[in-house]
């Protein structure tokens, strides 16, 4: 069956955002989960898009361990302003799930880096796979993008799933003491593109 869009929700932001949006739903998703897209601005023959990794710690609550948080609010708005999509992806923990999440966190507080506390206990340095993602701009009609973000793997997994990437746009640097370390280890490990400030 082919993967179809579900409903669009008109959905107004409290606070936070200098925009609307509209949540789209799918029908036929090939991982089963309840990813969304958030259709922003009036996206156009190349829209911009976000694939934006379930993130509840930093999402919701603002944890400084990561750059989600800062992350999924530029994306919001910098899509806005050019017409786009941010698809919310359920990966929560680059696809391991909350609770593991959590528990590599302690483990990273005894001094492993992001990846070996990943691998300590027994999961995949990154597991996550975009193919219901590609699923999802090709059922809203955006098969050629330009993708903001700065992980390749991003960009060579909607490639190989048919999705054209004309232009990969960096996203800004959120880099602060408390998420320095683990933006270090992505950079050492992926081939991230960001370009991190000295630490003295
Ligand atoms: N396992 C694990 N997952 C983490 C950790 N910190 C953040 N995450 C997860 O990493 C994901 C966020 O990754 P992204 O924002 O897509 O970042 P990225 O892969 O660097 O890609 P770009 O931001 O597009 O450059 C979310 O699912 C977070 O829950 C961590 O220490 N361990
Ligand atoms: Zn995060």
């Amino acid at each position: 069956m082919p993967v179809r869009t579900r409903v669009t929700v008109p959905l107004r932001f409290a606070d936070g955002y200098q925009t609307d949006a509209g949540m789209v739903t799918f029908d036929g998703l090939s991982d089963g989960k309840e990813h969304l897209a958030l259709a922003l601005g009036t996206p156009g023959q190349f829209p911009l898009v976000r694939m934006h990794s379930e993130c509840l710690t930093g999402d919701v609550f603002g944890s400084q361990r990561c750059d989600c948080g800062p992350q999924l609010r530029e994306s919001v708005e910098r899509i806005a302003a050019h017409g786009g999509y941010l698809l919310y992806l359920r990966q929560e923990g680059r696809g391991i799930g909350l609770y593991n999440k959590l528990d590599t966190y302690t483990l990273q507080d005894a001094g492993l880096d992001t990846y070996q506390a990943n691998r300590a206990l027994g999961h995949g340095d990154d597991q996550r796979d975009y193919s219901a993602a590609a699923q999802m701009l090709t059922a809203l009609g955006a098969t050629t993008i330009d993708l903001l973000t700065n992980n390749p793997d991003k960009v060579a997994q909607l490639r190989q799933n048919r999705i054209a990437v004309r232009e990969v746009v960096p996203t800004a640097v959120h880099a602060s003491p408390a998420n320095l370390r683990y933006l270090a280890a992505k950079v050492a490990h992926t081939g991230h593109t960001i370009v991190l400030p000295a630490v003295h």
